[in-house]
Parts: C-alpha cells; structure tokens; sequence
C-alpha cells in the first residue's frame, strides 16, 4: 500500500482573539491553560493544535457552535493569523508567505465553500463558475469550457443560462461547490455547506458530494457540527471541544473507543453496523471452508450482513488483494445488529 503524501499540516497551532495575545502566549511558554486564558480576557478559539490532512482525504472537522472550527479552518487558509504554531501546505510554511504568495494560493490551490455561498445575483449560473477563472486570468472560452463541464459535474446541466434566485437552495449550493472546484483546487475547505439545507436535500447533497469524492479524489477539509453527517463523510474525523481537538480518528476508532466520555456521548445513537468494518470484527481464518461467500476487509457490517443467506454462516474476509485474513461469524453481525 503506498503511503499518501500529506498535504496540510498544523503543528502546535494556537488562535486567542483578544488585547496581546502574542505575548501572553510567550509568557506562559506558549502552552496556557484554559483557566489563565480566561483569566486574561482572552478567548482560546484554537487551542495546541495538531494534524495533518492526507493527499485524498475527506478530513472532517466536527465540533458543537463555538467549539473552533471556523477559526481552524481559517487558521489553515491563513485568512486569518495564528497566535502562534506553524501551518505548511505541500511543505511550505505559509507564515513565511508573502501577502502576494498567499493569494496565488488561495487563487490557484484552494477552493473554498461555505454555509452562506455568496452567489453573484446579477450573473447567470454560467459566469458565476466562470467567475474564479476571470480572476485568474484564464480566456473567455477557456473558462466557459470549464464552467460547463463543473456544471455538468455537479448535476446542473441545462441550468447555465438560470440566475441564483431561480434556483433551489440545493442547486444554489451546487452551483458554489462546482464555482470552487473549477479552479482545480489542491485543497478544498467546506465549512457547514449543507447545513442551511433542510434535512432530505441534505441528505441527497451528502450523497452527491461522495459521488463526486469517487470521481475526484480531492483532499478535503469539511467542518461540520453534525455528527451523523461526519460519520458518513469522513475518512478520518477530528473531535473539536473549547478550541482543542480532542480526539481524532476513522469513524470507526472514534466510535469504538471514544477518547473521552464527552465524545461517547455523540457516539451513543451511532448505528454500529454502518461503521465498523469486517476486519474489525473478523475471527482468524483458520477452519475456512470452500464455497463461503468472500466479502472485503474494508466494507461494513450492516453491508456484509445481506449475505448470511440460505444458512450461511461464515464469510471469508479478504483483503485488497484479495487475500483471506479472516472470517466473519453470522452470531458476532446478529449480535452488532441486534444492539443498534
Ligand atoms: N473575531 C473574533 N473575536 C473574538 N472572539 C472570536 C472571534 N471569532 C471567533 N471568536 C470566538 O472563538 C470561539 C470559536 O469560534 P468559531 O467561530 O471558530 O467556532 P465554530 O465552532 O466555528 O462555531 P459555529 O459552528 O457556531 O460557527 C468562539 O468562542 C467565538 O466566540
């Protein structure tokens, strides 16, 4: 298996919003506690963070309001300053980026959507995708044979000539996730971009943007305060709590073994089945039998479990290459089943 490159890393990485921050943070060896932050005055929106986001990830930032996470997320385009830490994307230290740098990347390697997605009233769908690719300075028909293929991309094919107030608040959304993937962006931040959606187009749009992670393979920044919503989208979460990440993780170690009792809590109505994987809870493959259904290590449960038909009662687990590493008990998938 190759390893994947890591795209965005944040060592250390400290946001206090309020009068001398900077120093504060020196005078305390640059590791305050929470009780002398509020001591001073100060708000600790991002707290000692670390992480790393990986070349083709869907990395989700959850956390309850106020917990950091649009501060993070800014942190990570440098739309705003750390207190302190380091931020390096593809290696390079964006504190040490010009004003003038920053903007090539955000312009060229970044998309960026948001809850609120300010469309441009007065153009049409068309020129709204287009939009991004006038700034960067690409041809009239360079950019529109691009604007259309993004629309095509997103479902929206048809729609080119419509203006923002004639479409849904889905297909408004569709159109600001096609405008910030058409600049081909190397990292693209999502911050709560269905979260103005009522729950059934949620719930679609969700299924979309996995359609569209299959196709694209971007690596993704998306914060969300919606557990069940990062469950499904992520491949790897970060649990935010007054500033600090306090567990981060699969969906599938965060669910099995919470770090905190704070992040069990969230964890308690997950439907197991829908996250673990077979490998999780294979036994050995020892007394495999000829002729058992053959499942992947890297599906879950609640999607093997169709298989224990006609008395089936053990499948062979295999891996990416097809190897048997073990075999899955119909009693131990009845059993996460039965307990939700
Ligand atoms: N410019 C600012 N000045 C002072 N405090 C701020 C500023 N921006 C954010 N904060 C505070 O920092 C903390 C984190 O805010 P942030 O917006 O990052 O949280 P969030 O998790 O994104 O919340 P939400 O989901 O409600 O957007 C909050 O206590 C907030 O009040």
């Amino acid at each position: 298996m190759t390893i994947p490159e890591t795209k965005l890393v944040c060592r250390n990485v400290w946001k206090l919003f309020g009068a001398d921050a900077t120093s504060f943070l020196a005078n305390h060896d640059g590791k305050p506690d929470a009780a002398s932050i509020a001591e001073a005055g100060l708000v600790g929106a991002v707290r000692q963070v670390d992480l790393d986001v990986r070349e083709g990830e869907i990395f989700v930032i959850m956390g309850l309001s106020g917990s950091g996470k649009s501060t993070l997320v800014r942190l990570m385009s440098r739309l705003i300053e750390p207190t302190g830490g380091d931020i390096l994307f593809k290696g390079e230290n964006l504190l040490a980026a010009s004003h003038a740098r920053m903007i090539e990347i955000r312009r060229h390697q970044m998309g960026m959507v948001f809850q609120h997605f300010a469309l441009l009233p007065h153009l049409t769908v068309l020129d709204n995708v287009a939009f991004p690719l006038d700034i960067q300075g690409m041809n009239r028909a360079q950019r529109q044979a691009r604007a259309r293929e993004m629309i095509e991309l997103v479902g929206l094919g048809g729609k080119e000539s419509a203006f923002p107030r004639q479409l849904s608040g889905g297909q408004q959304q569709r159109v600001g996730i096609a405008r910030s993937l058409a600049v081909e962006p190397e990292i693209w931040f999502l911050d709560e971009p269905f979260s103005a959606l009522d729950p059934l187009i949620r719930r679609e749009m969700q299924d979309e943007f996995m359609r569209l992670q299959t196709v694209l393979r971007k690596t993704i920044v998306f914060i969300t305060h919606d557990f069940d919503e990062a469950i499904r989208l992520a491949d790897r979460i970060a649990i935010m709590k007054d500033g600090e990440i306090v567990q981060a993780g699969t969906p599938e170690d965060i669910v099995l073994t919470p770090a905190t009792s704070y992040v069990a809590e969230f964890t308690r109505n997950v439907a197991r089945a829908k996250v673990v994987r077979t490998q999780s809870l294979m036994g050995p493959p020892a007394g495999h039998q000829p002729g058992e259904p053959t499942v992947s290590s890297r599906i879950n449960i609640a999607e093997a479990a169709p298989l224990f038909v006609d008395g089936v009662t053990h499948l062979a687990v295999v891996d990416e290459q097809g190897k048997l590493i073990g075999r899955l008990d119909r009693d131990a998938v009845v059993d996460m089943m039965l307990k939700g």
